[in-house]
């Protein structure tokens, strides 16, 4: 590429170097665009004209260093304008480069005739053309100098080459040149020509290819559409198969129209992939159709309006298909005349075809299920078969069902007849059942009844080795009021008689009446004949209350006569019988009143009754009070505490054993009020002593099972503990083993919270029960007292000895000191202190004495002799 030397090379240099202005003279504006492009990148100046005579003026205007001229223009060619260049006077030496087509080597003469300096063809090299106006700027002439030898100087990119040939010479090879290079050129012209041909015969054929190729894609595309369109209408087609399949099966196991109806509308959403599905059913009175199943976009069938009426909301695909009892296809939902009421709703869903099919029942028609599709003509051939088939499989299962319904009826109607026929006959048995076994009048088990009852009782009793009273009951005078009143009056009396007898009992116990005025109470599985006796003063007291029989004021009496097994008899028929017997004793000893079969047995209920009630005063006629036996340590021989035993002194029978009393007190439950007024007392008591300067001694109390259990006895003894200022830890309460042993774990419980009071616990009458060893663990006791029954024997039972020494080892392993009770002889004292037994109780130091009592054996005899040594 050749550099411009017009150009300042570097910055700092001088400025003021002219530069070089181009003049380019062309009519092609393209042309022109492209050499000012190439020009001013070489940093020449350019200016243009677009005819020669307006190059001319340019030139006289403004004088520029070079003429760059196409040689075709229209008014006045590149020669001409060379030409007049070169008659012009002041700028006849500018240099011209003419550009020319190489299709006529006339144009080099021509333009050597004109005078240009050089001519360059087209299509040019801008390297070449750059060369060209490179050298003529700066060069000199042009690209050739002559000397004056006549040689002449050719510069070719740079290079000189001295040519001595004769200019003749150089015209001859130039048009030689040019002559060979415009033959190529036209060569090459008739080559173009021929490429373009045979480019355009290609354009050509490509293009008819291109359309065959269109049509080809076109066909192609209708038949992809085409194939697609089958596609889917096999889709359709299958879907409504599997549709006719499952409903099919519906058909089979669906028992009522409801569930078939919408199984039906599921299967043909879900399966069908149908937009909505609905079953209609006509009321045939008002032609509406109401909706009885539907399933999909169901908000559709809100507020609809079809019925069978031939107006507007009667025409639709489900009114046309029940009133033509066949199907009825609408493929064009939005465009039928028919759906025209439809058509907004219709559009909103989506809907774009619909079809209905009529349903029968025993060849009537009863309603219609229609469905609708989103495409429009969804509904082809095919479909509308299988649609026709699915209306018949559901009529054919409607129909059925009706039959069933109507097997069912009768069939109901059949059970339900019988079931009466079967009632009643179970009604007129229990009837005849009853009869046979209660009394009509009292509604209680008759005789018959009582006997088998009693029979079953007494054999629980024999099997549980325990009694069982019979009570016969005999109203006294009870023929006056039959007499004086009517039967009638006396069948009332005889029915209230038999509901407080009912009231009176419990629910185990067994009432019946034999006949007449007589009753019979059976008590099954009692303890003894004082529960009877309990229960036939309470059936006694309640009997003798007043009547109010329509109006009369009654008054009754019973007389009663109780037999026990297994005293008085070992069958039903002995029992009964001395149960009369007893009560005839009873009606002659006075009415009124109750007998016991024999008369031992009476003595002895009534001694118990007289002492239980002798007993009920006794607290309150201060008979009773506490004595209290020294208990003695071992080791120290003090007397570390005493143990409150409870006396009763009677006013005719004298001093009455507790042995005698507290199991009484027990069975009547006065026991509570005895065992709080012990607690008192003793506590007071050695308050009383505390307070002489007796103490500290410890106060051993016996509490009952019953109190024990009582659960506000942590809050007796409390308020006990709080009045009487005694502190806890003096107080001992003893439970005896059996009461402990009778429901061990709330016995563990009731133990930690009197033990958590402060109180001091201890286990009486150890030996006697049948404590579990681990129970005894948890036991949170202080002491273990051995039952007498064992100190007894020690000195001279070796069985008692061994009992009572490991009892000792025992309790001392388990951390609690024992306690031996009844303590006579001073072998047993000597025995039990072998064995390291910690307390001692008995009448060989003391038997139990009055308050006064201890308190002279305290001040007297602290430490007994005998255990001194
Ligand atoms: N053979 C003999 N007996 C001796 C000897 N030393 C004391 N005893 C007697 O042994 C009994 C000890 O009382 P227990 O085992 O708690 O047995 C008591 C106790 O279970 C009950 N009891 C007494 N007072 C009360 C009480 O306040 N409340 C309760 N719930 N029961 C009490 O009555 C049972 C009998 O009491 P008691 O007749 O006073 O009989 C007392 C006492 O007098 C002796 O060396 N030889």
């Amino acid at each position: 590429m050749p550099v411009n030397p017009d150009l300042p090379a570097a910055q700092g240099q001088d400025l003021s170097v002219r530069v070089r202005r181009i003049l380019i003279v062309d009519d092609s504006p393209a042309q022109t665009k492209f050499l000012t492009q190439v020009l001013a990148a070489q940093g020449y100046g350019v200016l243009v004209s677009q005819s020669a005579e307006e190059a001319l003026e340019q030139i006289a205007e403004l004088s520029p260093d070079l003429v760059i001229s196409d040689i075709l223009m229209p008014e006045m060619d590149g020669f001409e304008l060379c030409r007049r260049i070169r008659g012009l006077d002041q700028m006849n030496s500018l240099p011209v480069i003419l550009l020319t087509y190489l299709n006529d080597p006339t144009h080099v003469l021509h333009s050597l005739e004109a005078g240009a300096n050089y001519f360059i063809t087209k299509p040019y090299k801008t390297e070449l053309l750059l060369s060209r106006v490179c050298a003529l700027l700066h060069g000199g002439e042009g690209c050739c100098q002559v000397r004056d030898n006549g040689e002449v100087v050719c510069n070719y990119y740079g290079s000189n080459y001295e040519i001595k040939a004769s200019k003749g010479h150089v015209i001859d090879l130039l048009l030689a040149t040019y002559e060979l290079a415009s033959e190529k050129n036209q060569e090459n012209e008739a080559a173009q020509e021929d490429l373009r041909k045979l480019n355009e015969e290609l354009e050509t054929r490509v293009a008819e290819r291109t359309a065959a190729l269109n049509d080809t894609i076109c066909e192609l595309r209708q038949e992809i559409s085409e194939r697609e369109s089958a596609e889917e209408c096999v889709k359709r087609l299958n879907r409504l198969h599997s549709v006719l399949s499952e409903t099919s099966k519906a058909v089979a196991h669906t028992k009522d129209r409801g569930s078939l109806f919408h199984d039906f509308c599921s299967i043909a959403v879900d399966q069908g992939c149908f937009k909505l599905a609905w079953v209609g059913i006509l009321d045939q009175p008002s032609g509406v159709i109401a909706v009885a199943a539907a399933c999909g976009t169901t908000d559709y069938l809100e507020d609809l309006t079809v019925s069978l009426d031939v107006g507007a909301s009667g025409n639709g695909p489900t009114g046309q298909a029940i009133r033509e009892g066949t199907q009825y296809i609408c493929n064009d939902f939005l465009g039928d005349a028919v759906t025209r009421p439809w058509h907004k709703r219709g559009a909103a869903y989506g809907f774009r075809a619909s079809a209905s099919i009529a349903l029968k029942q025993e060849g009537h028609v009863i309603g219609a299920l229609t469905l609708y599709a989103d495409k429009k003509d969804y509904f082809d051939q095919p479909q509308i078969e299988l649609l026709r088939q699915m209306g018949a499989d559901i009529s054919f299962a409607l129909g059925n069902m009706a039959r069933e319904e109507r097997r069912l009826d009768v069939e109901r109607a059949l059970l339900e007849e019988t079931t009466q026929r079967m009632n009643e006959q179970e009604l007129h048995e229990q009837r005849v059942e009853y009869l046979a076994h209660y009394d009509m009048v009292t509604k209680l088990p008759n005789r018959f009844s009582l006997m088998a009852r009693l029979g079953q009782a007494l054999e629980l009793a024999k099997r549980f080795s325990s009694r069982l009273a019979v009570i016969f009951i005999d109203l006294d005078r009870f023929k006056n009021i039959n007499d004086s009143l009517g039967h009638h009056i006396g069948d009332r009396l005889l029915f209230q008689v038999a509901g407080r007898l009912q009231d009176t009992i419990r629910s185990a116990d067994i009432v019946a009446r034999l006949g007449g005025d007589e009753f019979v109470v059976v008590l099954p599985l009692i303890n003894s004949n004082i529960s009877a006796a309990h229960a036939v003063r309470k059936i006694q007291q309640t009997l003798s209350q007043g009547y109010t029989v329509e109006s009369h004021e009654l008054n009754i009496t019973p007389s009663i006569g109780i037999s026990v097994y297994p005293t008085d008899g070992e069958t039903v028929q002995e029992l009964m019988k001395h149960a009369d017997l007893a009560m005839y004793h009873a009606k002659s000893a006075g009415r009124n009143s109750y007998q016991f079969f024999t008369q031992e047995m009476n003595l002895t209920v009534q001694a118990r009754l007289v002492l239980e009630s002798d007993l009920r005063t006794a607290l309150e006629r201060d008979e009773l009070m506490l004595h209290y036996q020294p208990q003695i340590d071992l080791k120290s021989g003090d007397v570390v505490g005493v143990e409150a035993l409870l006396r009763w002194r009677h006013p005719v029978r004298g001093a009455v054993a507790p042995d005698v009393f507290i199991p009484v007190a027990e069975d009547t439950g006065l026991i509570l009020s005895i065992g709080e007024f012990a607690l008192k007392s003793a506590c007071e008591q050695l308050a009383l002593w505390i307070s002489q300067g007796l103490g500290p001694l410890r106060m051993a109390v016996n509490l009952s099972a019953r109190q024990f259990k009582q659960s506000n006895l942590p809050s007796l003894l409390a308020d006990i503990l709080a009045a009487t200022g005694v502190a806890a830890h003096l107080l001992e309460l003893e439970i005896t083993e059996s009461s402990a042993m009778d429901d061990p774990n709330s016995a563990i419980l009731h133990l930690r919270t009197l033990r958590e009071m402060g109180v001091k616990l201890a286990i009486d009458d150890f030996g006697t029960g049948y404590s579990s060893l681990s129970y005894l663990k948890l036991f949170p006791v202080n002491r273990l007292k051995i039952d007498r029954s064992f100190v007894r024997g020690i000195d001279t039972d070796s069985e008692d000895a061994e009992i009572a020494a490991a009892t000792i080892t025992l309790a001392h392993n388990l951390g609690k000191e024992v306690v031996a009770e009844g303590v006579e002889t001073e072998a047993q004292c000597r025995f039990l202190k072998g064995q390291q037994c910690d307390i001692l109780q008995g009448y060989f130091f003391s038997e139990p004495l009055s308050a006064a009592g201890i308190a002279s054996y305290l001040a007297a005899n602290r430490r007994p002799p005998t255990l001194v040594n």
